[in-house]
């Protein structure tokens, strides 16, 4: 069996066209961030004149959806193609029901623009600490991988006679032969392109006994074009145990999409904080714009405070200079911001003072240090 879906190279460009959509709650916050640090990035010693990031802001959100009834333009997908990434705040708000929202933002630029593999890497940042006693920086370095585009997350289902005593909810999860090879090559790829070259697949195939055993066979089919790649499968509740227990001993992770989604932001605060890490929604093929966005969700807890942690948001970014192919500014931009917490200057969700606006401008003169 060929790569069928192997993962397109990147174009490089002398500008790429960004939209920039920050949406609810902190999303406006972090994004600002983001896109202050990499307008710094292209005008910085280093790497001034290499490219430029031409940012589009697009108001879509609930605001939006609270006026019009809609979270986006009519022509949305027409309007996200003519861009070269997208970068995405976060979306839901106290005022809409959040599958609402969910639906009417996230999924709905996820799902048509084939974005059906998410990266979630995480790891603990120098200077910064995990809950985990004798968990030091380099012993969880983790890249999860969630399927984006089915499972759990396929929206069908009902729900008959409403408010009645016998009413009947339904939420099918779908899981198709060709959703969950396309996504097992590309963990495996990614796994391969570590040092370790180690992949687990999680599952839940004991219980469900349909969909999560199709995946365990379609996997190890999978692996057979990867010699080179260690695998192991772990059922998902034992996958929690795991990766509290012994995270040194885990490093590529693939899992569905709810699993995934569950075990990332168990990841992100094992590794010190919900606040640092990065998701890359990718359609691999490049047909389609991919979209960048921090692990988080509006906190409307700390919304306005000014003190949401721009890391995550940070870190997507970076994540979106590596895809578009700007690898050397990728890395440039993670080294910035890896002094920047090693230097203490942090925000309080990882024992920090700092505010938002602290950690953009220290990690905006740590660019033009390097
Ligand atoms: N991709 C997305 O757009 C996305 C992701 C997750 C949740 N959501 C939506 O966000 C809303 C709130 O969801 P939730 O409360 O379950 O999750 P959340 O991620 O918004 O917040 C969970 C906790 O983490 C903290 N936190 C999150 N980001 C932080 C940051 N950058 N710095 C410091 N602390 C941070 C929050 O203050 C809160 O205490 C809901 O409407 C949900 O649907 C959207
Ligand atoms: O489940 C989702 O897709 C929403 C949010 O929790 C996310 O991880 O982006
Ligand atoms: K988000
Ligand atoms: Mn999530």
């Amino acid at each position: 069996m060929s790569n069928g879906n192997a993962i397109s190279a990147p174009t490089l460009k002398s500008t790429y066209k960004i939209a920039s959509i920050p949406g609810d709650g902190i999303g406006p916050e972090v994004i600002s961030a983001g896109v202050e640090v990499l307008t710094a990035l292209t005008k910085c010693k280093k790497f001034e004149g290499q490219f430029e990031l031409d940012f589009t802001h697009l108001d879509w959100g609930t605001d939006r959806y609270l006026k019009t009834g809609k979270y986006t333009p009519e022509d949305y997908l027409q309007q996200l193609k003519e861009y070269d990434a997208i970068l995405f705040g976060s979306v839901g708000s106290p005022s809409v029901p959040d599958h609402i929202s969910l639906w009417g933002l996230r999924l709905a630029i996820c799902q048509p623009l084939q974005q059906y593999a998410n990266v979630r890497p995480t790891r603990i940042l120098p200077g910064t600490k995990s809950p985990l006693a004798n968990c030091q920086p380099g012993d969880l370095d983790w890249v999860i991988v969630r399927e984006n585009s089915e499972g759990e997350y396929a929206g069908q289902g009902g729900r008959s006679h409403i408010g009645e005593e016998h009413e009947v909810a339904t939420e099918l999860s779908i899981f198709t032969r060709t959703g969950v090879r396309r996504i097992a090559q590309f963990a495996f790829m990614v796994a391969q392109g570590r040092p370790r070259k180690m992949l687990t697949y999680v599952t839940k195939s004991n219980a469900q006994r349909n969909g999560m055993v199709m995946w365990d066979e379609v996997v190890r089919e999978v692996a057979k074009d990867f010699p080179d790649v260690t695998l192991d499968h772990m059922l998902v509740d034992a996958m929690t145990v795991r990766m509290v227990l012994n995270p040194r001993s885990l490093d590529t992770i693939l899992a569905t999409n709810l699993h995934a989604d569950i075990l990332s932001d168990l990841a992100a605060a094992l590794a010190g904080s919900i606040g640092i890490a990065p998701t890359a929604n990718l359609d691999p093929s490049r047909k389609n714009p991919s979209m960048f966005e921090p692990i988080h969700g509006s906190a409307f807890d700390i919304t306005g405070l000014g003190v949401a942690n721009p890391v995550g948001t940070l870190w997507s970014c970076s994540e979106m200079l590596h895809w578009l192919g700007e690898s050397e500014a990728a890395v440039g931009l993670m080294v910035a911001v890896e002094k920047v917490c090693e230097a203490g200057i942090m925000t309080k969700d990882l024992g920090g003072s700092a505010g938002t606006k602290e950690v953009t401008q220290a990690v905006i003169e740590e660019l033009g240090k390097l």
